[in-house]
């Protein structure tokens, strides 16, 4: 790797205002690096300096290794172009005089000459920025965010080896963003931008600075430094830190506010001829497997809706969406199960001592499988899930103990089924659950926190007694209604 920008105790005060103090990073050829920090926090002024815009008072910075204040004007605008903030608009000038400004580091002072190499690279700086078809209009007339990738011609013009953009981004609509973020991050060249939205410095910045009251605080990979401690601390706001669900780069969402805590009649039971629902009387966060709302979401209506046995549809999650609605509910807080089971057999398992649960189970076990056995079935068409479980808890789950409660809740069914002698009817061994089973793990995230909810654990052992004594209540019922003996 090679050192691009050398910044090496660097010091700086306005008047008596100290804003800079003893601050040192690298940046590398060809990275996208970003500087993040509050308002105030002396990014512009460190860009300023790097830019040549103010000068240097304590400590150097070298480019290329070489101190900056030691190349002449032109040279240094060969290698370094900056858009500033706010940007200094030309008024008068159009988007292309605009770009054209950037070629003057290549003019000679003596004799000024246009070559088609000029306007082969502002046509193709203003192309880039997208703004072709208004290249002869007027800056004023035009957009605050069209005004700044105006701008960005003029710097991309200048052919630089750096840019440094102090928040690039401003004014620009989300496609734009993306767009001219895409761009300087495919032009090959090194990179050093001021960013406010830290997810998108994380999604771009190969590695980003931290400044808080002048000093650096950390440098790093954004995996590396956007921990919840480290922003927390350099932002002073509560956050959390999750996963891009597409890419692998950390993304962090802030908690500006608590929801009400709620103590009594936090959930409700719906008994219907054809489905089960409970209402939570707030949001709960839930890991599931349902047709409708799997995966993670937040739900405030549970639903367990009986199909007849053959049920088939091409896509049955839109179905179900559409039945969602016609009986009222809307989908984006809804989770929703199907099941063959005659939903009046649902068995019901309270706990209320020092923790709150309660578990909701139809179980059918006409199609139940040995999964230890199962790769030696042959059915391959899935019929409507028969043993749908949903657990609430009145606590705050941490991400593993929703999968460690899902890990309890399942094998809490599996002993169920073993000890209610189920048998997978194609294998003629012990079932450990049916070919559609579904499960929620809903949780009201409030009061006491769980970090794990394993079977070694309070919650998880009253959570494996009421999954298990309630699938034990359903199979009987199931199995009463069917008139089976066993
Ligand atoms: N010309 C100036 N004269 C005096 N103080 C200044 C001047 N420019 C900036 N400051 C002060 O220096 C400190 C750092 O300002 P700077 O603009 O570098 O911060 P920043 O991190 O870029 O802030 P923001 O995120 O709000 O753009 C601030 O307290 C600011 O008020």
């Amino acid at each position: 790797m090679i050192d691009m920008i050398d910044v090496k105790h660097v010091s700086y005060q306005y008047g008596e205002k100290k804003v800079l103090e003893d601050v040192s990073f690298t940046v590398y050829e060809g990275e996208f690096f970003g500087m993040l920090g509050p308002n105030g926090s002396g990014k512009t002024t460190l860009m300023k300096l790097m830019s040549r815009e103010l000068p240097l008072q304590q400590g150097d910075i070298f480019v290329y290794g070489q101190p900056i204040q030691t190349y002449k004007p032109r040279q240094y605008a060969k290698l370094v172009a900056t858009l500033p903030q706010h940007t200094d608009i030309s008024f008068g000038y159009t988007v292309k005089e605009m770009a054209e400004l950037g070629r003057y580091p290549y003019q000679s002072s003596l004799l000024p000459r246009w070559t088609n190499e000029d306007e082969q690279t502002v046509t193709e700086a203003i192309h880039s920025v997208t703004l072709t078809h208004k290249q002869h209009v007027r800056l004023e007339q035009l957009s605050g965010g069209e005004r700044q990738r105006a701008a960005l011609a003029r710097s991309l013009a200048q052919q630089p080896r750096v840019l440094l953009l102090d928040e690039p981004t401003n004014h620009m609509d989300v496609a734009q963003q993306f767009k001219l973020l895409n761009l300087l991050k495919q032009s090959g060249l090194t990179v050093v931008a001021i960013f406010h939205d830290i997810n998108i410095a994380s999604l771009y910045c190969d590695r980003l600075l931290l400044l808080k009251d002048g000093k650096a605080v950390a440098c790093g990979t954004p995996r590396e430094l956007l921990s919840e401690s480290m922003i927390e601390c350099v932002f002073e706001t509560k956050m959390k830190r999750h996963e891009h669900p597409v890419l692998p780069k950390p993304l962090v969402t802030f908690i500006p506010f608590s929801m009400p805590h709620i103590d009594e009649g936090l959930w409700h039971v719906k008994e219907h001829e054809t489905m089960l629902v409970v209402e939570t009387a707030k949001p709960f966060k839930v890991l599931s497997s349902a047709l409708v709302g799997g995966g993670i979401r937040w739900a405030t209506t549970f639903v367990n809706r009986h199909v007849p046995l053959d049920y088939r549809c091409d896509d049955a999650e839109q179905e179900m969406i559409q039945f969602l609605r016609q009986h009222g509910f809307d989908e984006q807080w809804t989770v929703g199960m199907m099941t063959a089971v005659d939903v009046k057999d649902v068995a019901f398992s309270f706990v209320d001592e020092d923790i709150r649960l309660f578990v909701a189970v139809t179980a059918g076990v006409g199609n139940a499988v040995d999964s230890a056995n199962a790769w030696r079935r042959t059915d391959v068409v899935a019929s409507p899930g028969t043993i749908n479980t949903f657990v609430f808890i009145d606590g705050h789950l941490s991400e593993a103990a929703f999968v460690q409660a899902l890990m309890t809740a399942t094998e809490a069914k599996a002993k169920a089924l073993c000890d209610k002698q189920v048998v997978d009817p194609q294998t003629n061994t012990i079932a450990t659950g049916t070919s559609t089973d579904s499960i929620a793990i809903a949780a009201s995230q409030q009061g006491t926190c769980y970090a794990y909810a394993g079977t070694i654990t309070p919650v998880g052992k009253q959570l494996a007694r009421a999954v298990y004594e309630a699938t034990q209540t359903a199979i009987d019922r199931y199995r009463k209604r069917k008139g089976e003996s066993r």
